[in-house]
């Protein structure tokens, strides 16, 4: 149950980056205190992160050649969950939510082009909720000389004004699609399923494909927040009943 009632209220801003697929850019997400918080209670606790083949299964890959941790739910991280419930409104019940997962990268660390959605049915059970309706991924922290690790999203039409420049890569080339630099506290959302016309229920949408581009110098730390179509069995979730 949640037992914290003192959450703080939140201070990101929101700008919408593509309507369809529904993608929003969230400065600020967390604070420099809860980026510390996070990165103390991950320490050491980071493995080779792995990722589910066709069949269902986790296996490390060369395509993902990160560390993560899972996150247990203590009343900080409770308070993001509830952030990023709050979000996606009042009508997303916390048991919808994965574990908050930790990713990091060192120099020359990446992860290829993926969708979040899970193209094999072995993970997208009623167990699991069905599939990942929607993903945060949230820049944790970025070291100071970073250069590289950005958030590419190459099928996403690049947003023209010049103020998107200081959260999206401006000097890409227009094929790369966008591409969302490593800010340390800002986010990025978007909504990995979609409705077709004529079909039941929610498919997965080909044009959220990202990639987590190589840190060419320096470190970065994610966080991926993601929420189901429905609500996850208690072993796949951080705190619990
Ligand atoms: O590292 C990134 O920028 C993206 C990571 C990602 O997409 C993931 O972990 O699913
Ligand atoms: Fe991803």
């Amino acid at each position: 149950a949640i037992t914290n009632t003192t959450c703080p209220t939140h201070h990101y801003t929101t700008h919408i980056i593509s309507t369809d697929p529904l993608v929003i850019y969230i400065p600020a997400f967390i604070t420099p205190s809860e980026s510390l918080h996070l990165q103390s209670i991950s320490a050491g606790k980071f493995t080779s992160s792995q990722i589910a083949d066709a069949s269902g299964q986790q296996h490390l890959a060369n395509t993902r050649t990160s560390q993560s941790t899972s996150l247990a739910s203590d009343n900080i991280v409770q308070c993001i969950e509830q952030r990023a419930l709050d979000f996606q409104g009042f009508d997303t019940r916390r048991e919808r939510l994965e574990a908050l997962q930790l990713v990091q990268y060192g120099e020359s660390q990446e992860y290829h082009s993926h969708t979040d959605w899970f193209t094999s049915a072995a993970q997208a059970t009623p167990e699991y909720g069905g599939n990942r309706l929607s993903s945060f991924f949230v820049y944790v922290h970025a070291s100071d000389d970073i250069i590289g690790g950005g958030t590419q999203f190459p099928l996403l039409d690049v947003p023209e004004d010049e103020r998107w420049c200081k959260y999206v890569n401006c000097d890409a080339e227009t094929e790369d699609g966008v591409v969302f630099r490593p800010v340390q506290g800002n986010a990025v959302f978007w909504r990995n399923l979609k409705k077709v016309p004529g079909r039941e229920g929610l498919v997965g949408d080909g044009r959220t494909v990202h990639a987590g581009l190589p840190v060419q110098r320096g470190r970065k730390v994610g966080m991926n927040v993601w929420t189901r179509e429905g609500v996850l069995d208690g072993k796949y979730r951080s705190g619990g009943d």
